[in-house]
C-alpha cells in the first residue's frame, strides 16, 4: 500500500513542476514591447488606444505560450529535455498530441487577435508579427534549430526589440500608420531587448552539461560559465547606456533614469553569476533574477517616458 505522505509528496511535487513549467514571470518578457510604446506614446502624445494596448498584451502572451509550448514539443523530438527538464509540459503530460494541439491553438489565436488588430491600423502589424513568430520558429525548429547554434540571443533581440516594438507602436498609432516606424522603435526597444536576451542567456547555465551532450551549442556551451558569467556586467549596462543615452541627447526626458529601478536585480544577478556561475543547483533560478531585472528596467523606462509629459 501507498504511505497517504508519498502520495501527497508526490502531488506537491507536481503542483511544483506545473509552476515551473507555467513560468508566469517570464510573460514579463512578452508584454513588455506593447508597455514601452505606451509610455512612449503617452509622452509624446498624451493619449493612447486602450482597446488596442489590452488586444496587444492578451495576443503576445498567446504567442509566447506557442513559443513555449513548440519548445518543449522539439526539445522532446531532440532528447535535450528527456533528464535536464522535468517540467517539460510533454514530460509532464506524456501526451505530445494534445502538447502540440494546445500550441497550435494559441498560435492560432494569438494571430488571429494580431490580425484584428493589424484590421484596425495597418497589415504592416501582421507582416512584423509573422517575422517575430518566424525569428521564434528558427530557434528552436527544424531544420534551422538555431538556437542549438548559440544564435539564440540576437534572434531573441530582434523579435523582442526592434520587430515587436515598431508592431506595438503601429497598433498604438490612432490614425493607422503606413510606415514602419523603425527609428522609435530601435530607440525605444534596443535596451530593454538586451535585458531579454539576458534571461535566454541566463536560462543557459545551470543545464551547460546537458546542453553539450545532446548537441546544444549554447553560448555559454562555447565560452564556458566564467567567460559567460563574466560577460553579464556588460550586458546590464548595456541596457541602460542605450536607454540613457536618448536622455543625453535631449531626446527623452531625465525621468527616463527610472529605468534604474532594474539595478538592485541586476546588482545582485551579476555577482550570484560571479560566484556561482559553474554551480547548477545554485543558479537554476537566474533567469528569474534576469526576469526580475528586466521587469523593473522595463516598467520604469515606460513610466519615466510617459511621466516625460508632466
Ligand atoms: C523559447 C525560448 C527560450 C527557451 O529556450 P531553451 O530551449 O534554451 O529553454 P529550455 O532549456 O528551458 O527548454 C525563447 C525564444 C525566443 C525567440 C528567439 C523569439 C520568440 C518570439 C516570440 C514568439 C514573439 C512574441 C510576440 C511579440 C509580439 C511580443
Ligand atoms: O523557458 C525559458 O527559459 C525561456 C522562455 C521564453 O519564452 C523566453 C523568452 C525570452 C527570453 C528568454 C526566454 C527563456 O529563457
Amino acid at each position: 500500500m501507498v504511505e497517504p505522505q508519498a502520495v501527497a509528496s508526490r502531488y506537491a511535487d507536481r503542483r511544483l513542476l506545473w509552476k515551473a513549467a507555467i513560468k508566469w514571470p517570464m510573460y514579463s518578457v512578452a508584454v513588455m514591447p506593447v508597455l514601452l510604446a505606451a509610455g512612449w506614446r503617452i509622452g509624446a502624445v498624451g493619449s493612447l488606444r486602450w482597446t488596442q494596448l489590452f488586444g496587444f498584451l492578451l495576443a503576445a502572451i498567446l504567442l509566447l505560450l506557442w513559443e513555449n509550448l513548440s519548445n518543449d514539443l522539439f526539445d522532446a523530438d531532440t532528447g535535450v529535455d528527456t533528464t535536464g527538464k522535468p517540467h517539460s509540459v510533454v514530460n509532464l503530460t506524456g501526451r505530445r498530441d494534445r502538447v502540440a494541439l494546445a500550441s497550435l491553438a494559441s498560435l492560432g489565436s494569438g494571430l488571429a487577435l494580431m490580425a484584428w488588430l493589424a484590421w484596425c491600423s495597418s497589415v504592416l502589424v501582421l507582416a512584423l508579427v509573422l517575422l517575430c513568430c518566424g525569428l521564434g520558429y528558427i530557434y528552436q525548429g527544424p531544420p534551422f534549430r538555431l538556437g542549438y547554434r548559440g544564435l539564440g540571443e540576437p534572434l531573441c533581440w530582434l523579435a523582442f526589440g526592434p520587430c515587436a516594438t515598431a508592431a506595438a507602436l503601429m497598433v498604438l498609432e490612432p490614425q493607422g500608420a503606413n510606415v514602419i516606424p523603425w527609428a522609435t522603435a530601435w530607440m525605444l526597444g534596443a535596451g530593454p531587448a538586451v535585458a531579454t536576451s539576458l534571461v535566454l542567456f541566463c536560462s543557459h547555465f545551470h543545464q551547460v552539461s546537458e546542453d553539450s551532450a545532446h548537441g546544444k551549442r549554447s553560448p555559454v556551451v562555447r565560452l564556458g560559465t566564467a567567460r559567460a558569467a563574466a560577460l553579464i556586467p556588460w550586458l546590464v549596462a548595456l541596457t541602460l547606456a542605450l536607454e540613457w543615452l536618448p536622455m543625453c541627447r535631449g531626446d527623452w526626458p531625465l525621468t527616463v533614469l527610472l529605468s534604474g529601478l532594474g539595478l538592485p536585480a541586476g546588482l545582485a544577478l551579476i555577482r550570484l553569476m560571479q560566484r556561482c556561475h559553474d554551480q547548477p543547483d545554485r543558479i537554476s533560478g537566474s533567469k528569474f533574477l534576469a526576469l526580475r531585472f528586466q521587469a523593473w528596467n522595463g516598467l520604469g523606462l515606460a513610466l519615466g517616458l510617459a511621466l516625460g509629459r508632466l
